[in-house]
């Protein structure tokens, strides 16, 4: 098992800081994230709300907000998004990198009728004539597992179910043929069964396209069963990553042990929320941001940031892991901020 960043990075991120500015203020988002997804590898990025997942995905596109201070690496594709021209950077949300987000109805136009959705970009951006662009939308509806492609081109939104809208989506996704698909909580609308069809098609997309996927979530069963690796966010840093299967057999950090334990499962009779609220990091004090939640904190990681150790395999950002510290990555809460 490995879980070093793979040499073929379709996405690296490294060392990734980000500082939104407003007036006089400063707030810290993101703090030396570090993330790879290589080709044809589906990564997972878990943690709870407000921990900074959406923005490493919109940075990771060059989606940032408008007065913010970014430092670190991100490349796409071999792209350095952060020093790329408007034009590069609409060249890769059109071609290379795709997005599929939590709710499809706020992205899609409700009077507009699928066909003339999915059309559109394939005339505007492939430069393909209508009989053309109408073949290969219905082509992708049948991809992404549409019953009947041909008559869910002439309906409008309201007629089609959550989980068949989040298929329209990833068809849209598909229609620039990306080598990237950034998945920013597709699942967390729908059903248990849909959620499981939509991961299936995910990992159909992998396996006959090649496709290296992210896959932003709340729910770690999910990301278990979709990912290879997971990566584990908490205020603004990456607190743990491994294989997946790995990440479920032995967490190492305390916060993913928290959210392993949080899982409603049948054998339970009642839930171990993780105590405390999840922090900003903004909010974050000095030492380890998950400390004043951490039943095993010690007086250390109370006043100094934890480095990231390689422990059986897993890269941990916690004083209680015992490994040395892994280089080059440096303290992960409490890097450097802008
Ligand atoms: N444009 C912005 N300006 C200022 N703060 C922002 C902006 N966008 C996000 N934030 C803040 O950045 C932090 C991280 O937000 P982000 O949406 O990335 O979290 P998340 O982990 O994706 O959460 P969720 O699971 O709820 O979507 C939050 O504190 C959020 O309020």
């Amino acid at each position: 098992m490995t879980t070093a960043p793979p040499s073929t990075a379709m996405l690296a991120v490294e060392d990734l800081t980000l500082a939104v500015r407003r007036d006089e203020d400063v707030k810290p988002i993101l703090a030396s994230v570090s993330l790879s997804c290589a080709k044809g590898e589906i990564v997972g990025l878990v943690g709870e709300s407000g921990s900074g997942k959406s923005m490493t995905l919109r940075t990771a596109v060059g989606l940032t907000p408008a007065k913010a201070d970014i430092s670190g690496r991100v490349q796409v594709s071999g792209l350095d998004v952060l020093g790329a021209s408007g034009k590069e950077l609409s060249k890769l949300r059109s071609r290379t990198a795709s997005m599929i987000f939590q709710d499809p109805r706020a992205h899609i136009n409700p009077f507009q009728r699928i066909g003339t959705f999915l059309c559109e970009g394939l005339r505007i951006h492939q430069r393909m004539s209508k009989e053309e662009a109408a073949r290969k939308a219905t082509g992708l509806l049948d991809e992404v597992g549409l019953p009947d492609p041909a008559r869910h081109m002439r309906q409008y939104p309201h007629e089609l179910s959550g989980g068949m809208l989040q298929r329209v989506m990833i068809a849209a996704a598909l229609a620039s043929e990306p080598e990237l698909l950034l998945a920013d909580e597709p699942t967390t609308a729908l059903d248990v069964t849909t959620q499981a069809e939509i991961v299936s098609i995910l990992l159909r997309l992998r396996r006959d396209r090649g496709l290296s996927i992210v896959l932003v979530t709340h729910d770690l069963d999910l990301a278990v069963s979709a990912c290879d690796r997971i990566h584990v966010m908490y205020a603004g840093s990456i607190v743990e990553v491994a294989s997946a299967a790995e990440l479920a057999r032995a967490p190492q950090h305390p916060y993913t042990a928290a959210l392993f334990a949080a899982r409603p499962s049948p054998d339970r009779t009642e839930l171990k929320a993780v105590s405390g609220r999840p922090l900003g990091l903004y909010e974050v004090e000095g030492g380890c941001a998950f400390a004043p939640r951490c039943p095993k904190a010690i007086d250390l990681c109370q006043e100094t940031a934890p480095e990231t150790r390689l422990v059986d395999g897993h890269q941990v950002a916690c004083h209680l892991a015992s490994e040395p510290p892994v280089q080059p990555v440096g303290p992960l809460t409490k890097g450097e901020r802008p």
